[in-house]
């Protein structure tokens, strides 16, 4: 999609209901005007992928939000991938345990797609990182589990929670991983018009 040139009096719109994606944002010095959260059907279809998944559900929220002339929305979606296995969030503890022994030990994959709409026009991104998992043992997961830190979270942890004591490495996007990957979303803005730069100067 085409850039448009920077408009100072667009009013930015944050659909998502994630105090991560608001805390990310105001780190770049972007608070949005409004925040209306999507209610969408966050169900996979039958053999998608992850990557098609995650921009799929960050298109549907970014359809899903009523937007006024003069507005542009910033939506994400955070999905977990272990090979072809999308991992969303967990519904309860259990869910979460079984999810962090599968990662225990092994590389999987965070994709976050973002989706920034102006009127009907749509910008997308998916941007995907290598996380490794150290080898969970059982006082590990259940200690983590007691935190409730997993509530929320796709696969069933944060980074940027305690359970960053679990992840020796990633290579890819940090932010990317909590929630909203910033350059690449600052990057969307800045096509859909939105004076991203004057927010950080
Ligand atoms: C892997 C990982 C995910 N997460 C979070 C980010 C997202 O909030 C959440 C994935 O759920 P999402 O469906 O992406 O977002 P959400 O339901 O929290 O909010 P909304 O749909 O309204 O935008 O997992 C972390 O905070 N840290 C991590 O390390």
């Amino acid at each position: 999609m085409s850039a448009q040139p920077p408009d100072a009096g667009l009013r930015l719109v944050l659909g998502s209901a994630s105090p991560r994606r608001r805390e990310l944002l105001a780190q770049i010095g972007l608070v949005p005007q409004d925040v209306r959260p999507p209610d969408i059907d966050e169900t996979p279809r039958h053999g998608e992928l992850p990557r098609a998944y995650a921009r799929r559900i960050a298109e549907q929220k970014a359809r899903a939000v009523t937007l006024d002339e003069g507005e542009v929305l910033l939506c994400a979606d955070t999905t977990v991938a272990l090979g072809r296995r999308i991992m969303g969030k967990p519904v309860d503890a259990a869910q979460a345990a079984s999810f962090l022994h599968l990662l225990s030990g092994r590389r999987h994959t965070v994709i976050t797609a973002v989706a920034v709409r102006r009127g009907e026009r749509l910008w997308t991104r998916e941007v995907e990182t290598a996380v490794k998992m150290k080898r969970l043992s059982n006082p590990e997961v259940n200690a983590y589990l007691a935190t409730g830190d997993w509530q929320g979270k796709a696969g069933g942890y944060a980074i940027q929670g305690p359970a960053g004591a679990f992840i020796p490495w990633i290579n890819g996007s940090f932010t990317g991983v909590v929630g909203l990957p910033l350059a690449e979303a600052a990057g969307l803005l800045t096509a859909a018009g939105y004076p991203v730069h004057g927010a950080t100067a």
